[in-house]
C-alpha cells in the first residue's frame, strides 16, 4: 500500500465540529482515485492534510509505512501558485532549480509544453494567460517534480470541453507510461467515471462511500459514452 490515512480528524481552529472525521482511506500504488462530493466536503482539506500542509488532530496519515513529511508528494493547489515575475518556461523549471536529484533540462521542459499546447508560451509570463492555460502551467510543474503521488485539485476546472478532454487523455497516458498514484478531485462526474479506479464520495455527515469504476483499462473516448459509464454517472449523481 502506497498511501494510508488512518482514523484522520481534523477541525479548523475556532470551528466547532471536525471538516474530517475518523477518516479511514487506503491508496495503492499505481492507482487513480478521484473525490468527489459537494462544495465545503472537505476534499481540498484531505489534499492539505497528505501534503502537510495541515497537520490531523488525530490519526495517522502515512506514505509507504513513514508518516508523510511536507515535500512528499507533487501537490497542485486549486488556486494556481505561479510565480508572477518568472516566465512560463521558469516557472516549471522551478522544482529541478530547489531539488537538484531532479535532472529537467531547459529542452525537457520546453517539449514538455509543447506536449499542453502552449509551445509558443515559454517566454510569456503568468498574467499573459487564460486561467486554462495556467492550469496547464501548474499541472506541468506538479508533474514534472517527479514524485511517485501527485495529488490534483481540480487540475481542469477551468478548461473549455476539448482542451479537457485533450488534458484527460493526455494525464491518463503520462499516468500509465511513469506509473504515478494520483488522487484527483473534480466536481466533474463524468470525468471522474472515465479517469478513476475507485471514487471515493464525501458525504454531508462526514463519512465516505468508495465505488470501483468497472471500466476496464486502458481507457478510450468511446467509453465515455458507454452503458456502464452512464449508469455510474447517474447512481453517483443521486448520491451527492
Ligand atoms: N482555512 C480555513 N479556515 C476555516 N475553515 C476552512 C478553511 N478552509 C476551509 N474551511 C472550511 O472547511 C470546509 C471544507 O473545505 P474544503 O475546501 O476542504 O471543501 P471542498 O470539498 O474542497 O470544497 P470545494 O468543492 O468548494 O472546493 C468548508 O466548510 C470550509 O469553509
Amino acid at each position: 500500500m502506497t498511501l494510508l490515512l488512518k482514523n484522520v480528524t481534523y477541525t479548523f481552529p475556532k470551528k466547532e465540529s471536525p471538516v474530517i472525521d475518523k477518516l479511514y482511506l487506503t491508496v495503492q500504488q499505481g492507482e487513480f482515485v478521484s473525490l468527489i462530493g459537494k462544495s465545503g466536503t472537505g476534499k481540498s482539506t484531505i489534499l492539505k492534510l497528505i501534503t502537510g500542509l495541515l497537520t490531523a488532530d488525530e490519526g495517522e496519515i502515512s506514505l509507504y509505512k513513514k508518516p508523510v513529511t511536507l515535500g512528499d508528494v507533487g501537490y497542485m493547489p486549486q488556486k494556481d501558485l505561479l510565480f508572477p515575475w518568472r516566465t512560463i518556461l521558469d516557472n516549471i523549471m522551478i522544482g529541478a532549480e530547489i531539488q537538484k536529484e531532479i535532472k529537467l533540462s531547459k529542452e525537457d521542459a520546453r517539449s514538455w509544453l509543447k506536449k499542453v499546447g502552449l509551445k509558443d508560451y515559454e517566454q510569456a509570463y503568468p498574467n499573459q494567460l487564460s486561467g486554462g492555460m495556467r492550469q496547464r502551467v501548474a499541472f506541468l510543474r506538479t508533474l514534472l517534480t517527479e514524485k511517485d503521488v501527485l495529488l490534483l485539485d481540480e487540475p481542469f476546472g477551468a478548461l473549455d470541453s476539448i482542451t479537457k478532454k485533450e488534458m484527460q487523455a493526455w494525464l491518463l497516458s503520462i499516468w500509465q507510461e511513469l506509473d504515478k498514484t494520483i488522487i484527483f478531485i473534480t466536481h466533474d462526474l463524468e470525468e471522474a467515471c472515465y479517469l478513476s479506479d475507485r471514487i471515493i464520495l464525501l458525504k454531508d455527515d462526514r463519512t465516505i462511500e468508495e465505488t470501483t469504476v468497472p471500466l476496464p483499462r486502458p481507457r478510450y473516448q468511446e467509453m465515455l459514452h458507454s452503458q456502464i459509464l452512464l449508469e455510474l454517472r447517474k447512481e453517483l449523481e443521486k448520491k451527492i
